[in-house]
């Protein structure tokens, strides 16, 4: 009885292990059938779409440094080309940190939820265009000092991708030709403008350009004050530090008695 049960048990065996195999078989030709997974980065003509942006700002003369903008240079779709590119590199990365996303139910998706949130989240300043910007005349010709703020600064570091979290004040002195922006664009504008790989330094210099640029004021003034998680969360572990510049343009620069008024009115700073 116990022979005649373990024949029955082999037989039963091969019986499964052909029927595995032809289930292999079937799953391997259905997959060779479809589209390439996101881990075969390539486009269809095989050139990964990073490479053909890149061609483009190379051919363009343009930077392409952690905090520039490059939207111009990528045509509709491509974004989702680049997630799945950039998925299959970071899946690369947890596999050479040996995490096992094959069975650690909580790796499993990790690479794609990373790539989503770098293109898509925390630098998405990088790969949209920017925001539009609603412009009202000056119709009653103001030239008086106007502050917003604070406005939360989410950004990260250039050096070690970490977080970078903050307050931005602006101040604007326009002229009597100034037209006004809405005052929720100057926080759309530094969300764009955060939203990349940043080092504070260019960071306020970039946000004053571009304002200064829509706005055209007699005088512009940005204080950013934040805290860069590499330097609490790693590194020298110094959890209450923080780093604060300002921007000084036109009237601010040369009106000492403003740049005081501007820095006097910036609550919860003094
Ligand atoms: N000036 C400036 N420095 C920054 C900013 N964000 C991060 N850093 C610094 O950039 C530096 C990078 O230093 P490295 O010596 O190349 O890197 P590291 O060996 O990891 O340095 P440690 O942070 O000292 O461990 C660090 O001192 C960071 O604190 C920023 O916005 N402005």
């Amino acid at each position: 009885m116990r022979r005649f049960r373990k024949r029955r048990s082999r037989k039963t065996s091969v019986k499964q292990a052909r029927g595995f195999a032809g289930t292999m078989r079937a799953m391997l030709k259905e997959l060779l059938a479809t589209d390439a997974p996101a881990s075969a980065a390539p486009s269809a003509e095989g050139t990964p779409v990073s490479v053909k942006i890149r061609e483009r700002l190379v051919a363009a003369r343009k930077r392409f440094n952690a905090n520039d903008n490059i939207s111009e240079f990528i045509q509709p779709g491509e974004l989702d080309r680049l997630l799945d590119e950039v998925e299959a590199k970071m899946q690369d990365v947890l596999d050479s940190m040996v995490i096992d996303t094959a069975t650690d139910h909580n790796t499993q998706n990790t690479a794609r939820r990373v790539a989503k949130m770098y293109l898509t989240e925390v630098f998405k300043g990088r790969y949209v265009p920017q925001p539009a910007i609603t412009e009202f005349p000056n119709a009653e010709h103001l030239n008086e000092l106007m502050i917003v703020g604070p406005i939360t600064v989410r950004s990260a570091c250039s050096h070690h991708l970490c977080p970078v979290i903050g307050k931005i004040w602006i101040g604007v002195m326009p002229n009597e030709h100034t037209n006004v922006i809405g005052l929720s664009k100057y926080a759309r504008l530094v969300d764009w403008v955060m939203g990349r790989p940043q080092i504070q330094e260019e960071a306020v210099v970039q946000l004053a350009d571009l304002i200064m640029d829509k706005t055209q004021p007699d005088g512009l003034a940005i204080v950013m004050e934040a805290s860069h998680f590499c330097m609490s969360w790693r590194g020298v572990r110094e959890m209450d530090s923080k780093m604060l510049n300002s921007v000084m343009r036109g009237v601010f620069l040369k009106d000492p008695a403003l740049r005081r008024e501007f820095l006097s009115l910036i609550p919860g700073r003094n």
